[in-house]
């Protein structure tokens, strides 16, 4: 089956005091139809950057794909001209952010706002527009919807407006969605039920999610793989089970110590010390180097991700075998 995604050799680049610096550098993944991916790391690591490539926003003069294709349901869409892009985005491919508020239209009723998008891409009336927002707000579970079309986004709740959106991003169906941090502003009550709600409409419509997150909770519940990114690269992949049993990246591992666990209490957390590099001042090879506990002579050259199993790779000439373990 071909991948609803493919993201080959990705280098995304922005310009700092007049020279570009790549915010994610070889980046390659595969979203496959039916599953949720998720692209995990700490802030700054170039989830966001990433997914922002993928719908064509990062645009001159501050940013660039400098490099890699991306390929949406067999059509790439390499250096399609900003008109092909529009039709697309909000169509084929739709994307959800932490914060709705940004993306809605205060001023617009949000059934006007669900109708808009099924106007535009598919080219329904107002009446048609606003009968199938009213479904698709039975869908994702927002109560006394035919009334709620008619209210604007102040008067919902947060987790109710994150609904509104996944509302606007599903309503064409689209092949892939991407949701940068959906949940990460809700409390966790609401947090579970988005969740819950986003795989139960991934289930039935078959879009697949690039579900971007710092939260390895998250991912243990969302996630069928997972990328963990560091300073702009994949520095591991592999089935969600595989890198929560056995992960081989020292980053991956540093990730799960940095969380509490139920099962030690009183057990200190190790937070990972130092700092995500900056982009104009990555040091050269293996970008976790200067952090990593298992660094020796060697790391400071270049690294590429490579197989340990079947479907788990990791970018760590140590985990691989490349360099012997001390
Ligand atoms: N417009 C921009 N101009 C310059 N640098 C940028 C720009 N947007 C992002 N970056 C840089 O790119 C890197 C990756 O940022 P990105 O937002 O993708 O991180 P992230 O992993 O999504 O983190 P967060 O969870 O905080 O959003 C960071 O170093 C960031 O400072």
């Amino acid at each position: 089956m071909t991948p609803a995604l493919t993201i080959r050799g990705l280098r995304t680049e922005f310009r700092i005091n007049g020279r570009w610096h790549a915010a994610v550098r070889d980046l390659s993944l595969d979203l496959m139809r039916d599953e949720t991916l998720a692209l995990v790391g700490e802030s700054g690591c170039g989830k966001s950057v990433t997914a922002l490539s993928v719908m064509g926003l990062v645009q001159p003069p501050y940013g660039r794909v400098a490099r890699g294709r991306i390929v949406l349901d067999e059509r790439d869409l390499t250096g399609l001209p900003e008109r092909e892009m529009e039709r697309i985005r909000g169509n084929r491919m739709a994307m959800i952010f932490q914060e709705p508020m940004t993306s809605l239209n205060p001023v617009m009723t949000v059934g006007d706002q669900v109708a808009e998008t099924l106007r535009i891409h598919r080219g329904l009336d107002r009446k048609a527009a606003l009968d199938r927002a009213r479904q698709l707000f039975e869908e994702v579970k927002i109560p006394s919807a035919a009334q709620r079309l008619g209210e604007y986004p102040h008067q919902f709740s947060g987790g109710m407006r994150q609904r509104v959106m996944i509302a606007i991003a599903l309503a064409c169906n689209p092949i892939v969605l991407l949701a940068d941090e959906p949940t990460t502003a809700l409390d966790v009550t609401i947090q579970a039920q988005v969740l819950g709600l986003l795989a139960d409409l991934r289930a039935k419509t078959g879009t697949a999610v690039l579900f971007i997150t710092h939260n390895l909770g998250v991912v243990a519940q969302i996630a069928d793989r997972v990328a963990v990114m560091y300073a702009g690269e994949v520095v591991e992949q592999g089935p969600v089970g595989t890198i929560f049993a056995n992960p081989q990246h020292p980053y991956t591992r540093a990730l799960f110590s940095a969380i509490p666990r139920l099962d030690a209490p009183g057990q200190a957390l190790s937070a990972i010390p130092g700092r995500v590099p900056p982009l104009d001042a990555m040091p050269p090879g293996c970008r976790f180097a200067p952090r990593c506990p298992l660094k020796r002579a060697g790391c400071e050259a270049e690294q590429t991700l490579a197989e340990v199993a079947p479907g788990h790779a990791a970018r760590c000439h140590v985990a691989t075998g490349v360099l012997a373990d001390a």
